[in-house]
């Protein structure tokens, strides 16, 4: 893991999950046991959000003046926006957007929608991919111009208060999502000149890649009443007055997979949590000479046991060293193998060797319960993945009293550092430039006496800073 952006495209190719020599730069394909990890992961998250959001699907293309209505947005977008001229032959009357995100798609629709505070809330989401001409240099999964797998929630209240609150209710069902995949994260409130455009605030997610730098992996934004007063999404009130209404949007993307993949990767390659792993146990025969057609048929029983639980089981029965299969389904990540050999058939035993310890157990093979002690294995190393990511995440957490300490700190480790910061922008941007960080954002209030490690002045609030992505 010392270069963790060459052990990152190596197992992108090594463990098939995507191919990243289609012919267009930043766009890649998705291959079948990506598109698996990446379906299994789209499930838990859509799980979550169909507790109290609809799923719709906008078009792609978005006309140019409704692109353009909003001013802000727009120019933060405008550098990073694909557009359609041509319908074959034709030259369009109107140059047609390629979606960077979908505000400007559903807001006209927004507005044909809303009309009394009986509709309202309103939670909508849509799972698409969308495109954005990023000119920083480009990373499969991490920075890519075509994002596949981009998840965009939006949606209009009848106060203030109400988005703010949404505002949290989004923030927690992106805790609990991440925390099921074990990817540990900060939330930060991004500093003004690093929040999403046309924004009010930007709530931000970042966790952190093993080089010590990190990845904006969800934001959550509070749009206050501005698109609602652009593309005109007012309702009625009860005492029959008209409102604009208030509104929220958040979202994430690819980052998710590769956050899991740097995460809880390791040298031997890849490390899935069960619940996204295409296979989650894997069964490999010990075969000797003699016993063995016992050893095969035990396990086809076992993997058809396992499979009637609902477990995604595979049972390894080419004809090759069974080393050779530990590698390789280790290096793919499969949280639990089982071995079974002669001996253990007659002691009825088999040997379980899970993906985060080495050593292996040997326990009764009962076939009534079988499937559920693999469950609980499984658990228990969702558990235990989690913990060992949040307790390394946490370790590269550190705060200081210092510019210095924290220029220290940041070239000797990376990571995150917290110290108390001012809130003036101007000081925000020198320090940035001093020691050569982002600053992430500010996480609530921090006690009185505390001076701005940057400027001196009373400090206002705990700042995060860190090397990003
Ligand atoms: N070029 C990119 N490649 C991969 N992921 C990206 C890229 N650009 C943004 N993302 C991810 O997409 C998330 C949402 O994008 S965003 O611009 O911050 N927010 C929006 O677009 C809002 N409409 C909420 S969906 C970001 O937090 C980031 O995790
Ligand atoms: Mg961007
Ligand atoms: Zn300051």
């Amino acid at each position: 893991m010392t270069d963790f952006s060459e052990w990152f495209h190596n197992i992108l190719e090594e463990a098939e999950i995507i191919d990243t020599r289609y012919p267009i730069k930043g766009m890649h394909v998705w291959l079948p046991q990506g598109f698996k990890i990446r379906k299994y992961t789209l499930k838990i998250l859509k799980e979550i959000l169909d507790e109290d959001h609809e799923e719709v699907l906008f078009p792609l293309l978005i006309p140019e003046n409704e692109l353009a209505k909003e001013a802000i947005h727009v120019k933060g977008f405008e550098t990073e926006v694909y557009w359609v001229t041509h319908g074959g032959l034709t030259e369009l009357n109107e140059k047609l957007a390629l979606r960077p995100t979908s505000e400007t798609a559903m807001y006209p629709m927004f507005s044909l929608w809303v009309r009394s505070h009986t509709d309202l809330p309103m939670k909508f989401y849509q799972v698409v991919n969308t495109f954005r001409y990023e000119t920083r240099h480009t990373r499969p999964l991490i920075r890519v111009r075509e994002i596949t797998t981009f998840e965009e929630a939006h949606t209009a209240h009848a106060s203030r208060e109400d988005a703010a609150k949404q505002v949290e209710n989004a923030v927690e069902i992106y805790k609990t999502f991440f925390n099921i995949l074990g990817i540990p994260y900060v939330v930060t409130k991004r500093p003004e000149w690093d929040k999403f455009p046309g924004a009010d605030y930007t709530m931000a997610f970042d966790t952190l890649l093993p080089d010590g730098k990190t990845l904006q992996i969800a934001t959550v934004h509070n749009l206050g009443q501005t698109f609602a007063k652009t593309f005109d999404i007012t309702y009625e009130t009860a005492e029959g007055a008209h409102e604009y209404v208030y509104q929220t949007c958040y979202g994430l993307s690819d980052r998710v997979i590769a956050s899991v993949i740097g995460i809880h990767g390791d040298e031997a390659g890849l490390f899935l949590p069960p619940e996204i792993a295409p296979y989650q146990v894997v069964i490999v025969p010990i075969i000797f000479k003699k016993g063995s057609e016992e050893v095969m048929e035990f396990c086809r029983n076992l993997e058809k046991t396992l499979k009637s639980k609902g477990i995604r089981v595979h049972f390894d029965d080419r004809d090759i060293r069974a080393g050779k299969k530990y590698y390789e389904w280790e290096m793919r990540g499969v949280p639990l193998r089982i071995d079974v050999g002669p001996r253990d058939i007659a002691n009825k035993k088999v040997v379980t060797v899970r993906r985060d310890e080495k050593e292996k157990e040997i326990v009764d093979f009962k076939p009534e319960n079988i499937a559920e002690d693999v469950k609980s294995i499984l658990d228990d190393v969702t558990r235990n993945m989690g913990d060992k990511s949040w307790k390394s995440f946490n370790n590269e957490v550190r705060s200081v009293e210092t510019l210095e300490e924290a220029s220290e700190k940041i070239s000797k480790y990376n990571g995150i550092i917290s110290f108390g910061w001012c809130g003036d922008e101007a000081c925000g941007k020198e320090l940035e430039e001093k020691i050569n960080v982002d600053i992430l954002g500010i996480q609530g209030e921090i006690e009185d006496g505390n001076v701005c490690i940057n400027c001196g002045k009373p400090a206002k609030h705990v700042a995060l800073i860190a090397k990003t992505y």
